[in-house]
């Protein structure tokens, strides 16, 4: 359902895009309903002063969060490809991430390192991170986070290689479940050259990461 093309900042932008599929009044009204329904079944009072406005809010915070089903990474990319005779490793690092698993709705985040070998062209730096957050905000496992992320470039931009390493904490093996509040989970993923060990280990050095 890749069909828009509107990238909302910040979940206030919902207002004033009823155009929008995603965001059109219908659909944020029939959620919060359901969102009412869930303050009365968990034990709340929805009426109470406080939580007038929370199944609103909440159903166009859902929406924000998972805006990447309205988004083509591919036309993102393709949008800003530029002929260029660089053959040298680009990475960009540190991107932060923030998405939620697929298995509790609840957020996990951390960083993404991204990095390709050209093959003629290279991609506006910025798009990156913009495509790390079209997979990003959609219900997701760490694992194909990173693998569409990989795909995406290497279909897209043909380069020489891509490599793609995430590390996150997932808020359901914290807060909830196991409760383990200091566990990471690394997930990567390579293409061509980064499958060689030499071009792997000079991109696992450049990262040389420390989520704190
Ligand atoms: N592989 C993978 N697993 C994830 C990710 N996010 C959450 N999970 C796991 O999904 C699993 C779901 O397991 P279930 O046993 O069905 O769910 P659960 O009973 O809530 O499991 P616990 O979290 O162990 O309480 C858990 O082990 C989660 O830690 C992810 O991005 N990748
Ligand atoms: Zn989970």
């Amino acid at each position: 359902m890749e069909t828009g093309n509107y990238i909302p900042d910040r979940d206030d932008d919902i207002d004033g895009y009823e155009k929008i599929d995603r965001y059109n009044n219908d659909l944020i009204k029939s959620l919060s309903g359901h969102y009412y329904e869930v303050l009365k079944q968990i034990g709340e009072h929805p009426e109470r002063e406080g939580l007038l406005k929370t199944p609103e809010r909440v159903a166009k915070a859902m929406l924000y969060l998972t805006h990447g089903y309205d988004l083509n990474a591919q036309q993102i990319l393709k949008s800003a490809m530029f002929k260029e005779e660089y053959s040298q490793m680009v990475v960009v690092k540190d991107i932060e991430v923030y998405s939620m698993c697929e298995h509790h709705m609840l957020p996990f985040f951390g960083k993404a390192h991204v990095a390709y070998i050209p093959n003629g062209y290279v991609v506006g730096l910025s798009k990156i991170p913009r495509i790390v957050d079209v997979y990003g905000r959609r219900l997701q496992v760490q694992e194909r986070l990173t693998n569409e992320i990989r795909d995406c470039i290497q279909e897209t931009l043909n380069p020489v290689g891509v490599g793609v390493v995430i590390e996150c904490r997932h808020l359901c093996m914290s807060m909830r479940g196991v409760q383990k509040q200091n566990s990471v989970t690394t997930t990567s993923a390579f293409t061509g050259e980064f499958l060689k060990e030499k071009t792997r280990t000079e991109f696992l050095n450049l990262i040389s990461s420390k989520l704190s």
